[in-house]
């Protein structure tokens, strides 16, 4: 085997991280994260919600079990998952596993992130990235190899150019430009508009599994369109950017609220019905990213091991009540780590939302239940 390049991780604080090139080799740049997850690294960098953000894992060897055609979790414009796209900006690890080794596997992670052009780190210290992630916070970062390495003042003013994720408005880079249906499976019981924000595959999927159809629309629908297909339920999916931008879905959440139409929302969609219900958003210091973050909820003291993967969050206290132009809303989830609002809900039940994910794609199962709530809910209020 040739000896790889040499790449370098620069963050925009000047601290480099010297390695050697992974997937493809040359220049990439995005807001630097960390996800703590042990597995699941395909629908990671699948997931849209990562768009223009640099990963690094903590687990010690990525690629072991190579890349497949089952588990993007990204949706080309047909609504199938084949062949997806990689979301992420960049890539970095520590040791890249020489072997893929998987009944399911089609090719290695390596050999995927050069087809799709991503480029990625291995062979530096993850530990003290995340560690320096932790002190100072997410940040604005660089991955370079290849004919893109320069000097560290040149690199760290690249890095530095890039626009930063606080204001950066993405949903909009990341959504279908064209509406289209996931049939339920068997015999179809309920309809759903779902905005797709970066939906992931795996949402649709539990939806249909319920005898769901879903309708999912572009992060543009307009109310209008919204009525005219008549939906049971609408649903705001994950996605990527500062919600404190999404502006005009909050205000078709709002018009969607006054029509009563059973709502459930994801990530993203927790902050925009969030945002609707008068709330407001801020930027974490280094955000929630992995597979095993307890969330509690607060009715019933109930703990959830969950899949995270968020760097804003909704303002709020464990259990506070308040008042919205909907009725009453609760605060009804939080991080046990570190308090951190994972839930709002209206107290009539007819709208919720959590920060994590219930999809769970790569995930606990935990919170699947979630999907089961909102169909109860469709049964309450539309009840065929
Ligand atoms: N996964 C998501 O939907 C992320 C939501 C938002 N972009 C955040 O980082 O908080």
């Amino acid at each position: 085997m040739s000896k790889p390049d040499a790449a370098a991780l620069v963050l925009e604080d000047g601290r480099v991280f010297r390695g050697a090139a992974y997937g493809a080799v040359g220049q990439t740049l995005g807001e630097a994260v960390f996800c703590t997850g042990m597995t699941g690294y395909q629908e990671t960098l699948t997931d849209p919600s990562y768009h223009r953000q640099i990963v690094v894992a903590t687990a010690p060897q990525v690629g072991n079990t190579g890349w497949n055609g089952e588990d993007n979790e990204s949706v080309g414009p047909d609504g199938s998952a084949n062949d997806a796209k990689m979301w992420v900006a960049g890539f970095a690890i520590r040791d890249a596993s020489r072997r893929a080794s998987s009944w399911r596997a089609n090719g290695t992670l390596d050999e995927e992130m050069r087809r799709q052009d991503v480029v990625g780190i291995a062979e530096i210290d993850t530990r003290a990235v995340v560690r320096h992630l932790r002190t100072r916070g997410s940040m604005k970062a660089g991955i370079f190899s290849g004919d893109a390495l320069a000097d560290v003042d040149t690199l760290v003013e690249r890095v530095q150019s890039q626009p930063s994720m606080a204001g950066a408005d993405l949903a909009g880079e990341v959504s279908t430009t064209s509406g289209y249906v996931v049939e339920p499976e068997g015999e179809a019981r309920y309809s759903v508009v779902a905005v797709d924000l970066g939906i992931k595959s795996n949402t649709p999927r539990m939806f249909a599994r319920r005898g769901i159809r879903v309708h999912v629309v572009p992060a543009t629908a307009t109310i209008d369109q919204v009525r005219e297909i008549g939906a049971d339920g609408f649903f705001l999916s994950n996605g990527p950017g500062d919600p404190a931008t999404a502006d005009s879905v909050v205000r078709l959440t709002e018009e969607v609220l006054g029509d009563g139409t059973p709502m459930f929302g994801i990530c993203f969609g927790n902050q925009i019905l969030g945002r609707a219900l008068g709330r407001g958003t801020y930027k974490m210091k280094f955000g929630h990213r992995g597979l095993n973050i307890p969330v509690i909820e607060h009715e019933t003291g109930r703990i959830a091991i969950t899949s995270q993967n968020h760097g804003f969050a909704l303002e709020g206290e464990a259990g506070e009540e308040f008042d919205t132009p909907f009725g009453r809303a609760i605060v009804s989830h939080t991080c046990a780590n570190d308090g951190v609002v994972e839930g709002v809900r209206l107290l009539d039940d007819s709208a919720f939302s959590v920060q994590y994910h219930p999809e769970a794609a790569a995930g606990p199962h935990d919170a699947e239940y979630l999907f089961d709530r909102f169909l109860t809910l469709l049964d309450k209020k539309v009840g065929k």
